[in-house]
């Protein structure tokens, strides 16, 4: 594990890491940072000519229907930095003819899962090491100059994110919506990323199906108060929820962008002003539709022991999240922020695309219902 999150470091500073598997080892290069001098250097160290990693939803971007998660477009060192990180991030940028992706071995494939836990861009100049340069690469990773991890550890670790939650520590906190509240920090395993559950409220009052929102971080919304979505609103309003009704858990999960991080939301979000809806733009740097997933919540669930919930959200995935983990979802209820000029397009999106439950908040501009639970239908 340890392995995987030192991996994460160095890309995330920009520098190249080698991916070990059976069918091929690949010295990987992440799309950030990626300028001429790496493009020159990569396939110089492997031995072998670089390729562009993209993923499907990124292909799927540039008009290209592509099976396979992983796509390896070749790269030509004449092609230049700028070029290929178009072709990676940029809105209109086509592929070159020439150009077609072929399906990605196990080592570029996770290579592009290394991006994503690292919240960077999906996309990465990947090259095979050849025979010839072997024992050289070997030698950078002897003496600690390039680090190498294994395609399966970072498949296990992708796998087991969640597993070995840790509770840290805990405190009462009054809120001005609900006064009493104990926040209750989690932290998992690998230290990077924590989670607090907002405790509101007496258990021994807690009704049958305890009111739960899962709440995915919005340092814009939920801080500042960005008009651009109805994050802080509905924190706000499902804190206020949770209290009126007897009390329940506010789960705080470190999402922020739906999970591709606050620097791609912040990109997502101009690539918004130029026209694309909130789903296109993600698509654009190559992220699927939502990459959230929601074993951390449950397994704080798990630790709360809280097991039937009335789920306070307009998100059909989230009540399929839950009852595929186990925990059921006795009740909707929904929650909403206000519409406003900025964010129009933004719940339609959420509404036309996501299937979220926005009726009534894009009919009349205002709302407030308990709703029986529907169940979400199939996309
Ligand atoms: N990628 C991306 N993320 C966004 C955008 N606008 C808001 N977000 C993120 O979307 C998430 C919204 O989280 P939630 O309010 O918990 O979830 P939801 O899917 O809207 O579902 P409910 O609010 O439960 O109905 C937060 O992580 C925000 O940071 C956007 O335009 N692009
Ligand atoms: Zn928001």
């Amino acid at each position: 594990m340890r392995q995987v999150e030192r991996a994460i470091f160095d890309l995330r500073r920009g520098l190249p890491v080698l991916v070990r598997a059976a069918s091929g080892d690949v010295v990987v290069h992440p799309l950030e940072g990626c300028d001429d001098e790496a493009l020159t250097a990569l396939p110089a160290l492997a031995g072998n000519s670089a390729a562009l990693a993209l993923t499907r939803h990124r292909l799927a971007r540039l008009g290209i229907d592509f099976g396979p998660r992983v796509g390896l477009v070749p790269v030509d060192p004449d092609d230049g930095a700028q070029a290929i990180v178009a072709w990676a991030s940029d809105e209109t940028r086509r592929l070159p003819v020439d150009r077609q992706p072929v399906a990605a071995a196990p080592a570029s494939e996770a290579a592009l899962d290394l991006m994503r836990i690292g919240l960077l861009i999906p996309a990465a100049v990947v090259a095979e090491v050849s025979q010839a340069q072997r024992a050289q690469v070997e030698a950078l990773v002897a003496e600690g100059t390039v680090l190498a991890v294994a395609a399966e550890q970072i498949d296990a670790y992708a796998g087991s994110r969640s597993r070995f939650l840790k509770r840290t520590s805990d405190a009462e906190i009054p809120l001005s919506h609900a006064e009493r509240a104990t926040f209750v920090m989690f932290r998992e395993a690998d230290g990077m990323r924590e989670h607090i559950a907002i405790v509101i409220g007496d258990r021994a009052e807690w009704s049958d199906a305890v009111p739960v929102r899962l709440h995915s971080a919005c340092l814009t919304g939920d801080l500042f108060g960005s008009l651009r979505c109805d994050c802080g609103e509905q924190l706000r309003e499902s804190v206020r929820t949770i209290d009126e009704r007897g009390g329940g858990v506010l789960l705080y999960l470190a999402q922020e962008g739906r999970g591709i991080g606050l620097a791609n939301k912040l990109r997502a979000y101009t690539l918004q002003d130029g026209g694309l809806d909130t789903v296109d733009a993600d698509q654009v740097l190559g992220f699927g539709e939502d990459e959230r997933t929601y074993e951390v919540a449950l397994e704080m669930l798990e630790q709360l022991e809280i097991a039937r919930i009335e789920l306070l959200t307009n998100n059909p995935e989230k009540i399929a999240a839950m009852d595929q983990g186990g925990v059921e979802v006795v009740n909707r209820r929904g929650i909403y922020g206000k519409l406003t000029k900025q964010n129009r397009r933004y719940l339609d999106a959420k509404a036309k695309r996501a299937g979220h439950w926005l009726e009534e908040v894009l009919d009349d501009g205002e709302g407030k219902s308990s709703t029986p639970l529907r169940r979400p239908v199939a996309r």
